[in-house]
This record gives structure tokens, sequence and C-alpha cells, in this order.
């Protein structure tokens, strides 16, 4: 169980450096952020400072990070591999800037498929697929795969995948990048807005300072330091 008194992240000093033959890169120098729970943070940076190395960190897929991370109260450091995919499945939702999609499955079986790997039944897992995409405008889409979907469609069917199993936190490393701008305030609406419904939690990079106002916090990342 989730102690709703915990925050849902925490970052303590968290560092990173990339070697490329004689030269390293110190991108993150000790970032420290807070995420409490069903708060939505914006995080804003220059292209290169390190944003999505930082979701990265909050993602536990890679290694090579210094410092501490915790996600709901547990200190990540301290899970094997299976305890951090375990973590990574049951509280994590991810949205990338391309969609990511399953192109040989429809778009309910796109969302379907995240909830039978965590033994969800398939009948409250479509249901669950339906809710989603109705709630972001694809009632007449669902078996339409990938490729015959707009994509700012594709980006909202990402965006129920990322929402299906109502993870604790959902990281987005530039959700709506590859969308005009019209249509990326539609896509960025419906997502915060399913993101409020169901509590959740988020870190939302974006380059667009307009987009950030909508969060309920904005922290920039300057030089491998947040503020
Ligand atoms: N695997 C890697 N090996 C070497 N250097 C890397 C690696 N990943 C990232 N970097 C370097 O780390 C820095 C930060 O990259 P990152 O992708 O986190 O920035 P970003 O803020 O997300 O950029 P953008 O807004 O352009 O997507 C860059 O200078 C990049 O070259």
């Amino acid at each position: 169980m989730t102690d709703n008194r915990q925050p849902v992240a925490e970052l303590i000093d968290v560092t990173r450096s990339f070697t490329q033959g004689d030269i390293t890169i110190d991108v993150l120098r000790g970032v420290n952020l807070t995420i409490q729970p069903g708060e939505i943070v914006a995080l804003l940076g220059p292209s290169g400072s390190g944003k999505s190395t930082l979701l990265q960190a909050l993602g536990l897929l890679e290694g090579g990070f210094g410092g501490q991370i915790n996600i709901g109260g547990t200190n990540t450091a301290s899970l094997d591999s299976n305890g951090r995919t375990k973590l990574r499945k049951t509280r994590l939702g991810f949205v990338y800037q391309f969609h990511h999609l399953l192109p040989d499955f429809d778009a309910t079986e796109n969302v379907v498929l995240p909830q039978l790997i965590q033994g969800t039944s398939r009948d409250e897992a479509t249901a669950r697929a339906h809710g989603l995409l109705d709630a972001l405008g694809l009632g007449q889409r669902y078996e339409h795969r990938p490729s015959k979907l707009s994509g700012g469609e594709q980006q909202r069917v990402a965006v129920a995948r990322a929402l299906a199993n109502r993870p604790l936190l959902v990281l987005a490393d530039e959700p709506t990048g590859n969308l005009d701008e019209a249509t990326s305030e539609v896509v960025l609406a419906q997502f915060l807005e399913l993101v409020r419904e169901q509590g959740s939690a988020a870190l939302i990079a974006t380059h667009n300072e307009r987009l950030a106002e909508k969060m309920d916090r904005v922290v920039r990342l300057h030089e491998g330091i947040l503020s």
C-alpha cells in the first residue's frame, strides 16, 4: 500500500555524468525535487539541459545516477532489478514525445495490454480502456491501429495507456512536442484533466512556458541544478 502522506517522488542530490572519449559532461549536478501526491509539476529547461535525463532517473530504467531516488517512500537503491521493474510497472506511467504505440494493435489493445500484465481481467481492462479513450474523445477510434490515427489521436492513446494502471506518478517527456500548437493545447488539457481526476502526480518536461503555466508548479533545470 502507498502511504498517501508520503511524497510520491523524492530526488535527493541526484547526479549524472556522461563520458564520451576524453570529455565528461556533468548533466545533473545535485538535483533536489519533491513531488507530493496529486501534484502536477512542469519541468522547464533549455535543450540539452538534462530534462530527459532527469525523467530517466525517476523512470528507474537506467543506472549510473548518484544520490537518492525515492518513489512512494521506497528508496529505489534498496531494490534489485526485479523490484525496480515492479515499482515502475505498478507506480509509474510514461508518455513520450513520440507515441511508441504497438503498431499491430488497435487503440483499445494498446491500453488494455499494460493492465493485463498487472493481472487485471480482460473485461475490466477493456472497460477501463474504453472509459479513458472516451474521455479523450476517441470513442469512435477503439479499433483503429496507430497508423490509422492522426498524430494528436496517437498521443491521446499514449496518454490513455500511461494512465491505464492509475499510476502514482506520470512521467512525460515533451508529450505534445510533436503536435501543432492548437492540438498540443487540447491534448495537454485533456491529459491534465485526467491526471487530476484520478489523483496521480505528474512531472512533465516541456519547452513551452505557456503550457507550463497550466500546471501546479514549475521547476527549471539550469546548468545541472533545479530551481
Ligand atoms: N547516453 C548518453 N551519452 C552521452 N551523453 C548523453 C547521453 N544522454 C544524454 N547525454 C547528454 O546529456 C545532456 C542532456 O541531455 P537530455 O536529453 O537529458 O537533455 P534535454 O534537456 O532533455 O534536451 P532536449 O530538450 O533537447 O530534449 C546532453 O548534452 C546530451 O548530449
